[in-house]
């Protein structure tokens, strides 16, 4: 069995009154593509909040495992830019882009939290920051080339459809060479056809063994892409496992009421 990355234990979150997160246990698996699924306002933003460091939870750990660096670290606290710095990157519910930047600006700017001349060599422009620049505009470039976005390289970001806006946002989020890929909602909105492409992309990512840790409403898409799926409800795991479990399972099948389970 492949090893765990990310762990969790115990997580709450509690808005006043309202406990979005109740004690939630959940591991992600080197390799693996694992989804988290629930009704509207089961907790599932507010659980990638908590894990990317724009919410402090009120209990619970976060674990986060490097063994390339033989390192276990704790999440819990830290601000966003370190928690991407150790290897978590996030796409948001609502495009979040900087419209009036090139494609490949917006990707470069995902890959200058792991650059060191960044800052000072903005201003004093030695080798050794042009090396650097170098090498994070071919980086962008591969990696365009991956989510298929290569010929909009030079267009504003605001310019693209809206498929494309979605595939920027990932290939922003892959610039910064993160070991956990955090999607939320990554079809909502996608015509079929943009959502066969971005279902293909995901794979492809997956192939080269990024994991990745999807929220998504599209069930088809949930049930064809996932390795396993965590499923919440007012903010508790109910059920997780994998997808031909899931979508038998009587508890996640009255949480989802009315909708589609089966798809
Ligand atoms: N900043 C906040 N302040 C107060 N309450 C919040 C806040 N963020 C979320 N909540 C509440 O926490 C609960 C969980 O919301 P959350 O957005 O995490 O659910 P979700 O599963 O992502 O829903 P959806 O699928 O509709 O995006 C809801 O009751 C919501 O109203």
């Amino acid at each position: 069995m492949s090893e765990t990355i990310l762990e969790v234990h115990g997580l709450t979150m509690d808005f006043g009154g309202v406990r979005a997160l109740n004690n939630l246990d959940l591991d992600v698996r080197s390799g693996e593509i694992a989804a988290l699924i629930g009704p509207n306002g089961a907790g599932k933003t507010t659980f990638f909040n908590c894990l990317t460091g724009l919410y402090l939870p009120t209990k619970g750990d976060i674990f986060l495992y490097r063994r390339d660096k033989d390192k276990k670290i704790s999440l819990k606290g830290l601000k966003p830019n370190k928690v991407t710095e150790h290897g978590l990157a996030r796409t948001f519910q609502n495009i979040r882009l900087f419209p009036m930047m090139t494609v490949l600006e917006n990707v470069m700017i995902g890959r200058h939290c792991r650059t060191k001349a960044f800052v000072i060599g903005a201003f004093f422009r030695g080798p050794r920051t042009r090396r650097e620049e170098e090498e994070i505009i071919e980086m962008s470039h591969r990696i365009l080339e991956k989510v298929g976005l290569s010929r909009f390289e030079n267009d504003f970001a605001m310019n693209l459809p809206y498929g494309a806006q979605r595939r920027l946002e990932i290939a922003r989020a892959l610039a910064t060479e993160p070991v956990l890929l955090l999607l939320d909602e990554p079809a909502a909105g996608m015509n079929p056809y943009e959502t066969i492409e971005l279902v293909n992309l995901i794979q492809e990512i997956a192939t080269d063994g990024q994991s990745i840790l999807l929220i998504e409403h599209d069930m088809k898409l949930v049930m064809s892409l996932s390795d396993r799926i965590f499923v919440m409800d007012y903010g508790k795991k109910i059920a997780q496992g994998r997808p031909e479990e899931i979508r038998l399972n009587p508890a996640v099948i009255t949480a989802y009421l009315g909708e589609e389970v089966d798809a």
